[in-house]
């Protein structure tokens, strides 16, 4: 396996508040990898500074085995979306295409197979100032297409997409990354956007890693205990072996012990369980815990 992208330690504060704090990644050619997370995550900071849009603090970002500033001819290495907007609102789509072309040196052909390849030959002539916002999204990925890269890093790519259009996407990046053996790394604050689509997720919160994995694995899942005690029995579980982990609302979630282990340790320790039952801690509820302790916190 051919690693295409390669982050190591990444570290970026603004104003002293760290938006990513130790980030390290790999994504490899032919697959697609979900960099997920709440809003504020640190997910856009990432990928600015992957495309030496933001200085590191430390840390390196590799594309291709060098930085982004040092390859030589960026846009057939490298195609990023970040945000789709900048266009020109009285310029078609193809003018805007054949503007980017002319500028980075590429064969104005490329102009309509792009426009083809994302879906918009119907709209070429259209001027992107009536365009949805579904619509600017393609045209931005066209852009991104001009210089077939080998690499796509794509911020929140289903932003403004109908259902049609997710649909669409999932198919297109999958056909990109498995057919033509891209490396693509896709950012999304919604879960269910692109849990289909991604081969490998990594998730952070915060500005940290909290899971990664293949898609297999993570929603899969592993089986913990979730319980509520009176009294403290977080550090009885703990001394016994277990991994705890508390809620906002107090549940304790355990893992590396069975459920039956939890009772009996509870009953020889004289600690009275409120409730008792099994769950899989799956890539949904990674997601859920951390929307709801952004939720607790936006409250406290
Ligand atoms: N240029 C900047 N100046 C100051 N703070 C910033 C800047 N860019 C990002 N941040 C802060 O860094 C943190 C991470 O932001 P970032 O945009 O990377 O998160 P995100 O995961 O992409 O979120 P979203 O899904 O909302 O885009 C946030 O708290 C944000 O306010």
């Amino acid at each position: 396996m051919t690693t295409a992208i390669e982050i190591t330690d990444l570290r970026k504060s603004f104003g002293g508040v760290p938006a990513v704090d130790g980030v390290s990644l790999t994504v490899q050619a032919g697959t697609i990898t979900g960099y997920l997370g709440p809003n504020g995550a640190g997910k856009t900071t990432t990928l600015r500074c992957l495309l030496g849009l933001v200085a590191p603090d430390s840390g390196t970002c590799l594309v291709n085995g060098r930085r982004y500033a040092d390859l030589p001819k960026p846009i057939t290495e490298v195609g990023a979306v970040l945000e789709a907007t900048g266009f020109h609102p009285s310029r078609s789509a193809r003018d805007h295409l054949a503007i980017m072309c002319a500028a980075a040196g590429l064969p104005r052909a490329r102009v309509d197979e792009a426009l083809g390849e994302v879906g918009l030959a119907h709209a070429a002539n259209k001027r992107v100032g009536g365009f949805s916002l579904g619509m600017r999204q393609r045209l931005a990925l066209a852009g991104a297409l001009l210089g077939r890269p080998k690499i796509l890093i794509l911020d929140e790519p289903a932003n403004g997409l109908d259902p049609a259009g997710i649909e669409w996407l999932r198919g297109f990046l999958r056909h990109w990354a498995h057919e033509l053996g891209a490396a693509v790394l896709v950012s999304s604050h919604v879960l269910a956007e692109v849990e289909q689509t991604v081969d490998n997720a990594i998730i952070i919160a915060g500005g940290r890693l909290v899971r990664h994995g293949s898609i297999a694995d993570l929603t899969r899942g592993e089986q913990q205990i979730r319980i509520r005690a009176l009294g403290d029995f977080r550090p009885v579980l703990e001394g016994a072996g277990a991994r705890v982990t508390e809620g906002p609302d107090g549940v304790l979630r355990v893992k590396g012990m069975s459920i039956d282990e939890v009772g009996r340790l509870a009953l020889n320790s004289r600690v009275v369980l409120t409730e008792i039952s099994e769950e899989r801690y799956d890539l949904h509820r990674v997601f859920l815990d951390l929307t709801d302790a952004r939720t607790e916190g936006a409250h406290s």
